[in-house]
């Protein structure tokens, strides 16, 4: 028997490289200091899970910015805008150009698309092909990284996007051809850069197709057989580990198992049955390996070591310690590094922490299961086994996680609480004549640059360096300054800026009863920006009012309309860790009643906006349409239950990122908000199409400045995307605003950009006028 690990987290337990890449792009520091840093984080890496005795350790799992986006400089599959810059910088500086886009030293390049990793938080760089696109081997990274580990003296396992879910997950760039055409030609290019791994020494390579945990059409199943057959065929004594996660292999695994593969990982975290499917299979043939993925790498909860044992020996007792290896369940990326971090932390109450694993202890969790199968068993080993039990006996019967009273809420909610007052065309006309806006009307989408200075307060507050009056003095005043800028550049409705908040999520959790939080839990989100998810282990009830105080101060300074600002259910579900003892509808529903009573005071205190984010709702959707209804049933219900507390004359938005909205228009145009923010800017509008198809009828501010680059698009780019948008929706409808929150922004752009982005809007307010 083996054990495996998937991958393993890159930030560094103390986020050593976000801190390193984000002084390399200010240019405070050099090329090699931050490649210094990425070395000694890869060393730690791979000598905590040697020193854990993990059989097979990957390599290649390690990223400056993103796997996908490594895998496309791999295959020398660069889009054309950046050819100088490739001809002119080094291959980092082209890396990080084709990640967040370049404005500097002469270019203005625009970065390539950024999507949701399957139904994760975590983003990837989406690769762009042409019709004729060529691919050719850049193999530095994964052969340099693989020959480092060497040198430590240790044989690890390259992980690969694999070729079909490479293509998969880009995009055609230009119309007349399918991605998956591009296969031909971009296999030679992978066997390429096998035959240099197997020349180093490497046996084992991982081949990462997650698209398998997806409906397939049926050239994409070919794809898949004729992949595999090849490298089987090419390499015959390599050992191909084919790994899928996050779902079934479902409508695939009669495929899967008939290809010529050493290996295969099956996710039972996410899909418990199917190891039974497989034993029971008459495809299973006599030769093929299962990688148990036992041990969660998407959630924080101690694995239960009972009951995976009693799955490891179903397989052994069919198949053979040989044939059967304990892994992680997906990659470690989603998970926290180190729970042993959180040793001093208040807000992590024991009994709680006592329940916990984060990825260090996952790699132990997955040595300690194989020991528990194949060992004699030690005093230790016992003594570990009887621990693991405790933890989770005591999770199960703990009086901490249940309260009578929400239980009872939640039981009685009515459809009632889930119907505004009137129709939205009903709503449109009051709203109409109560707010009096102007056409195109503008707005952001909350959040404004969290400066260095603003983190540093909320830091030394926390460490007691600053009581709560002087923090709050020192937001009020970024608040009101704030809100100055806005009404100086002409917005049209404000917002307070959500400078009182670490993370939309997190900050919701902390002012929420049933949430622990850590002090050093952090998940890669994307390239640099990482998020601590906050951690509901119990029932979730408001203890008291959230964030009236800060958007109420924010409307007394003016008097055009500041739009209250919440996290919708949904969203604050998805990121953060979540138990596992009850659905995950019947939590989405007690943080439902939460919202629902802030929503109701904040109209009360006189905002008469308020935007309800739902960002993660198209992430939430289950990889398998198979499962969508049910989940979008309970997720639309939870937004409108948070939603419809409210009169008609109160304006309810919501704002959504990642807005690949084709399948789901429908659940969208059902969540009935009055407005909707979308991410449209980064795809030129496109994502619009299914508003346009569907004739979505509430109104909708189609991003058009996108925030994730700190370029700073021109007013004439601007009125060109409102132009487009112009013609696919009712004029009347349209909203002006950018793709998402300026947080991660800074000043000078920020002002910039939103000053180019209100003139673009009184321009077409003038040429609208002038058609009329
Ligand atoms: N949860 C979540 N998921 C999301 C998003 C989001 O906003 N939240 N947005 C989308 C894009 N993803 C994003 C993820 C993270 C960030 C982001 O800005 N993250 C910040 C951290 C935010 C945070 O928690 N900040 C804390 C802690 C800040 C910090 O690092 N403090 C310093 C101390 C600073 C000092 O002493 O001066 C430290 O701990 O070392 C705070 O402000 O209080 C970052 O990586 O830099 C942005 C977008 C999708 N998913
Ligand atoms: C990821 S969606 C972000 C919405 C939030 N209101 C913000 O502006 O930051
Ligand atoms: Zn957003």
């Amino acid at each position: 028997m083996k054990t495996s690990i998937l991958g393993y987290p890159r930030i560094g337990s103390q986020r050593e490289l976000k801190r390193a890449s984000e002084k390399y792009w200010k240019q405070e520091i050099d090329a090699e200091e931050l490649l210094t840093t990425a070395k000694t984080i890869r060393r730690q890496n791979w000598a905590l899970q040697q020193k854990a005795g993990v059989d097979y350790i990957p390599s290649n799992d390690f990223s400056l910015y993103d796997q996908v986006l490594d895998m496309t400089l791999t295959l020398g599959c660069i889009p054309q805008r950046y050819q100088q810059v490739k001809a002119e910088s080094s291959r980092l500086d082209l890396y990080f150009a084709m990640a967040r886009g370049i404005q500097r030293d002469g270019y203005d390049v625009t970065a390539m698309e950024m999507t949701k990793w399957f139904d994760t938080n975590y983003h990837y760089i989406v690769p762009e092909f042409v019709q004729n696109q060529t691919f050719a081997l850049d193999a530095t990274k994964i052969v340099g990284e693989y020959k480092e580990a060497l040198q430590l003296g240790l044989q690890t396992k390259p992980v690969l996007i694999a070729p079909v879910t490479f293509l998969l997950l880009g995009k055609e760039k230009e119309a007349g051809f399918n991605r998956l055409d591009l296969l031909d030609q971009l296999l030679p290019v992978y066997f390429e850069l096998i035959d240099q791994l197997i020349d180093l020494g490497a046996t084992q390579i991982q081949f990462d197709e997650p698209c398998l945990a997806l409906n397939l059409d049926t050239s994409a199943q070919s794809a898949i057989t004729q992949t595999y057959t090849q490298l089987a065929h090419r390499f015959p004594t390599l050992e191909i580990a084919l790994t899928s996660y996050f779902d079934c292999y479902g409508d695939h695994l009669d495929r899967v198992l008939e290809l010529p593969i050493h290996s295969l990982h099956l996710d039972l975290v996410r899909c418990s049955s199917q190891l039974d499917d497989i034993l029971g299979s008459p495809k299973l043939n006599d030769q093929l390996i299962l990688s148990l993925g036992l041990v969660d790498g998407r959630n924080v909860w101690k694995n239960d070591f009972q009951s995976s044992l009693e799955v490891i020996q179903r397989a052994v007792k069919q198949l053979g310690g040989e044939r059967v290896w304990v892994a992680s369940s997906c990659s470690l990326l989603h998970s926290p590094c180190d729970l042993d971090l959180e040793e001093n932390n208040a807000q992590l109450p024991d009994t709680v922490k006592n329940w916990l694993a984060f990825a260090k202890q996952k790699v132990s969790e997955v040595v300690t299961l194989k020991a528990l199968t194949v060992e004699v068993k030690s005093e230790a080993l016992v003594e570990e086994l009887v621990t693991n039990k405790k933890a989770n006996d005591d999770r199960r019967t703990s009086g901490f996680i249940h309260d009578p009273k929400v239980k009872r809420r939640v039981e009685r909610l009515a459809p009632s609480h889930s119907q505004r007052i009137s129709a939205f065309s009903v709503r449109q006309t009051t709203q109409r004549e109560t707010l009096k806006l102007p056409l195109y009307p503008t707005t952001t989408i909350g959040s404004f640059p969290q400066t260095p200075e603003v983190r540093s307060w909320r830091a030394k507050f926390k460490k007691g360096g600053l009581t709560q009056g002087q923090y709050d003095q020192l937001l009020k005043k970024e608040t009101e300054a704030t809100i100055r800028f806005q009404e100086e550049i002409g917005l049209d409705v404000l917002v307070h800026g959500e400078f009182e908040r670490n993370d939309m999520v997190e900050y919701f959790g902390e002012k929420l009863e049933g949430f622990v939080f850590t002090q050093f839990g952090w998940v890669q989100s994307y390239g640099s920006r990482c998020v601590k998810p906050p951690i509901i282990f119990g029932d979730v009830y408001r203890r008291q009012p959230m964030t009236v105080k800060w958007s109420s101060y924010a409307q007394s300074l003016t008097d055009r309309p500041v739009k209250g600002m919440l996290t919708g259910p949904v969203t604050i579900l998805q990121w953060s860790f979540v138990r596992n003892d009850q659905p995950r509808a019947t939590t989405c529903q007690q943080i439902a009643l939460a919202i629902r009573d802030e929503v109701c005071d904040l109209e009360a205190a006189g905002l008469a906006v308020i935007q309800i984010d739902e960002p993660a709702i198209r992430e939430g959707l289950p990889l398998r349409r198979e499962d969508w209804k049910t989940y979008l049933d309970w997720a639309v219900e939870a937004f409108r239950i948070s939603a419809s507390g409210v009169q008609d004359g109160t304006q309810i938005h919501t704002h959504m990122c990642y807005s690949e909205f084709n399948d789901i228009i429908d659940s969208i145009a059902d969540m009935d908000a009055d407005v909707i923010t979308i991410e449209t800017s980064r795809s030129e509008m496109e994502l619009l199409d299914a508003f346009v198809e569907f004739k979505y009828p509430n109104e909708i501010g189609p991003g058009v400045y996108d925030i994730h680059s700190p370029r700073v698009p021109s007013q004439e780019e601007i009125e060109k995307l409102l132009q487009r948008a112009s013609k696919l929706l009712p004029i009347g409808n349209i909203w002006v605003n950018p793709d998402c929150g300026l947080k991660t922004r800074q000043w000078p752009e920020t002002k910039q950009a939103l000053l180019h982005l209100v003139n673009a809007a009184k321009k077409l307010r003038k040429e609208v006028v002038v058609l009329a």
